[in-house]
């Protein structure tokens, strides 16, 4: 909801808003370029200053002062109108005073998109629109992040989420700032509120007649500092009973030409200082850093709109479409879905479709949608996959908390099916967590827990047949497996680690098979053809023949390397494994890239602590190989037998050697006195506690065994600092990529 309050307006108002941002960051230069070419002189009278420059011009009619101090005199000479920009010390021109024409025509796009009363009205809905999602953005960034006192963490995501948020960081308190007073000064001008104007002084009824005498003699001239000054309108010569007017910041009032008393005084009122204020805050006027700051602050915001459309992008593309969906309040049976990489969306819609044949309304969504009621429904559905290590997964990472606050709703009848794969240590955790967590509170329950391993549409099939017992309808759930669209990759270079072993291990380099851009920039600059984009850390989905089911393996090269690299040990009895270890250089696979953004390490520069055992140190060297702003990165890492896996091992050196690696840590099992990862931990647990203490990550990679023993040696660690992996991973600082 929070999202879509922050993505509409954000979308429909993208070309104004970044109009709006670039004009008023060009405007932000013109406070400091003033300022710039200004001296500001201390403790100059009104008088003095406009005896000077009455002495240099006989035809002065007018002075101004600007906000940022520049003094303009306004005269006429000869029957000629001219107007200088004043020196205050002799009062003579610095030069002839002509506003920039191009600044004037900013100042109107600024203002009204050069579209005059419409377009002030467009000026005010974007100003309003930055501020709808400078607030909105906070509250994301809070929800993202974990509160206020977490708002400086290193943040997670796609490349174009992090870079959006990272932007926004930076810039929101200027945009707040900008938004706000941008808001009241155009609700000002359409007289929503109460704005900048204020009622003249009243004429007086009566002057004292007397001559003219020099300006720089007058009592309420000389009674004003030059600071306070907003304008001085000199008396038309030759009528006695002309006056000079003064305004200045405090108020405005008439000065008799020849007594020099203060006819009559007008102050300003409190909403009138108040709105002068708004208009600094806004124009930088008075203010020229503050100006500059805002200027910056407004330049983010193409790069905002131009992230967040990329983000709203990729996450639209990655929704599920479920066609005939009821509204919840309406709808008689409920789907809940967890999901992280979508196939579980899959399932959830051959039972949407195959309940609304049987004439049922049917609202299908994420569990984290999960709403406080359901006023027509009678069957809640919940079909979730498991994650990490037996995890949730990201559309269902807030379940277990919403259904403790959700009440019971005895007219629902609920069934848990669970997606997983015997692989995991955890098979179907997370649905069973939920099944658990459901019966805990009371729901009543209609079927029991039911999994299926691998995404098999035969137990699918299975388990909708009960579904139809209890219904008393036949249904039929015909799940045909559908994949993201497959490209085909080369197999280009394979490095074996002990070929001769009944496990071995192998880096496996594929490309597109295509020609590639010429070297040097353009290749670093383009992907290389053919290859989508993807980053170390992501999955490659690859489906090995004789199987409907994609394996997935962690990517160790980002696409900008040119190279599609994983690192596959081969399974006794492993399908996919075993296929992968049978290609020779030349052969082709079709492979789908499946986004990961949660097991990156964050930007930033904490340490990121890398840990991981067997081939699990595949994306772990793709995040060293892609460490070129050096930040401080450890890696700790347990093998078998150095002899024959140690994987990656020159180019760990020469990541140690040019500081792409910090430190190497390493252990090895199958050796004398063997020791494993968890062990290096242990050993190392003051360096650890300092990384940790100071704000560093801990990014894990491997069998589910080894993620277990690595979180209790790391506990163990932490203990000490009042701090456990438990509270690294809420705060997002301890990611698993669990196999
Ligand atoms: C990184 C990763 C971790 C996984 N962890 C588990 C797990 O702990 N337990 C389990 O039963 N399945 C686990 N799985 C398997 C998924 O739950 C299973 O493939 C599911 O069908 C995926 O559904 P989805 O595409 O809707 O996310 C994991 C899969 C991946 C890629």
């Amino acid at each position: 909801m929070l999202r879509q309050f922050h993505s509409l307006p954000g979308l429909f108002s993208a070309v104004f808003v970044v109009l709006m941002g670039l004009t008023g960051a060009w405007l932000s230069l013109d406070p400091a370029l003033d300022r710039l070419s200004t001296t500001v002189p201390q403790g100059l009278s009104v008088a003095e200053l406009a005896g000077r420059v009455a002495r240099h011009y006989p035809g002065i009619e007018q002075i101004q002062r600007t906000p940022s101090g520049t003094l303009i005199a306004y005269y006429s000479e000869g029957g000629v109108a001219g107007a200088a920009r004043i020196d205050p010390a002799s009062g003579t021109a610095i030069a002839p005073y002509a506003p920039s024409a191009v600044s004037r025509w900013v100042k109107l796009l600024h203002r009204s998109f050069l579209l005059d009363t419409p377009g002030r009205v467009a000026a005010g809905i974007a100003a309003l629109a930055i501020l709808v999602l400078s607030v909105s953005g906070v509250l994301l960034l809070l929800k993202r992040v974990g509160g206020w006192r977490q708002l400086a963490r290193p943040l997670h995501g796609s490349r174009s989420q992090r870079w959006h948020a990272e932007a926004a960081r930076i810039a929101v308190a200027g945009l707040l700032l900008s938004a706000l007073t941008g808001t009241y000064m155009s609700a000002a001008t359409f007289e929503l509120v109460p704005g900048g104007e204020h009622p003249e002084p009243d004429f007086p009824a009566a002057t004292s007649g007397g001559p003219a005498r020099p300006a720089a003699t007058l009592a309420a001239l000389k009674a004003t500092d030059l600071a306070d000054l907003h304008e001085l309108v000199f008396p038309i010569p030759g009528d006695p009973s002309a006056v000079y007017t003064l305004r200045t910041a405090q108020g405005d009032g008439y000065v008799d030409q020849s007594t020099g008393e203060l006819l009559s005084y007008r102050p300003h009122g409190s909403v009138n200082e108040a709105y002068a204020l708004v208009y600094s805050l806004h124009t930088g006027e008075g203010l020229w850093w503050l100006g500059l700051l805002l200027g910056l602050c407004a330049l983010s915001i193409p790069w905002l709109a131009a992230t967040g459309a990329t983000a709203w992008w990729q996450r639209r593309r990655a929704r599920p479409r479920i066609r005939g969906n009821s509204p919840p309040q309406s709808a008689q049976t409920i789907i809940l879905v967890g999901s992280e990489n979508n196939s579980t969306w899959g399932f959830a819609r051959v039972l949407h479709d195959a309940l609304r044949a049987t004439g049922q309304r049917v609202h299908t969504a994420a569990m984290n949608q999960l709403a406080a009621r359901y006023n027509a429904a009678d069957k809640l559905f919940l079909l979730t996959a498991t994650y990490g290590d037996g995890d949730a997964p990201a559309s269902a990472n807030q379940f277990l908390a919403l259904i403790e606050r959700v009440p019971v709703n005895p007219a629902i009848q609920f069934a848990v099916l669970g997606f997983g794969d015997r692989q995991f240590a955890r098979f179907c955790q997370f649905a069973s967590d939920a099944d658990a967590a459901m019966e805990r509170l009371g729901w009543r329950r209609a079927l029991e827990l039911a999994t299926i391993d691998r995404q098999s549409s035969q137990a699918f099939a299975a388990w909708g047949g009960r579904v139809g017992e209890w219904i008393g309808t036949e249904l039929r759930l015909d799940h045909a497996p559908v994949h993201p669209p497959t490209f085909k990759l080369v197999l280009r270079e394979r490095i074996d680690y002990g070929p001769q072993e009944p496990e071995p291990s192998a880096v496996l380099r594929f490309d597109a098979g295509r020609t590639e851009p010429a070297g040097g920039l353009l290749r670093r600059l383009f992907r290389p053809r053919g290859l989508p984009h993807f980053e170390a850390g992501d999955l490659v989905g690859i489906i090995p023949p004789g199987s409907p089911v994609p394996r997935f393996y962690s990517l160790a090269s980002d696409a900008r390397n040119g190279v599609l690299e994983i690192c596959v040990r081969k399974q006794i009895g492993g399908l996919c494994s075993s296929y992968l270890h049978g290609l020779q250089p030349g052969d082709c696979i079709d492979a789908f890239i499946q986004p990961n953004p949660q097991f990156r390490p964050a930007s930033g520069k904490a340490p990121v602590i890398l840990v991981g055992a067997g081939t699990g140190i595949g994306p772990l060297a793709g995040f060293i190989r892609n460490n070129v702003g050096r930040h401080p990165m450890y890696l700790y890492w347990g093998g078998r037998d150095p002899a024959t896996d140690f994987l990656y091992e020159p180019e760990l050196r020469n990541y140690l050697a040019d500081r792409r690696l910090t430190q190497l840590h390493t252990a090895f099992s199958r050796v004398k006195n063997g020791e494993r990862v968890q062990n290096r931990l242990i050993d190392d647990a003051d360096t650890l506690r300092q990384l940790i203490g100071n704000g560093g990550q801990v990014l894990v990679c491997g069998s589910s065994a080894m993620a277990g023993s690595v979180r209790t040696a790391l506990n163990t660690v932490l203990a000490p600092l009042k701090l456990d992996v438990h509270t690294l991973r809420i705060t997002g600082r301890y990611r698993e990529d669990v196999f």
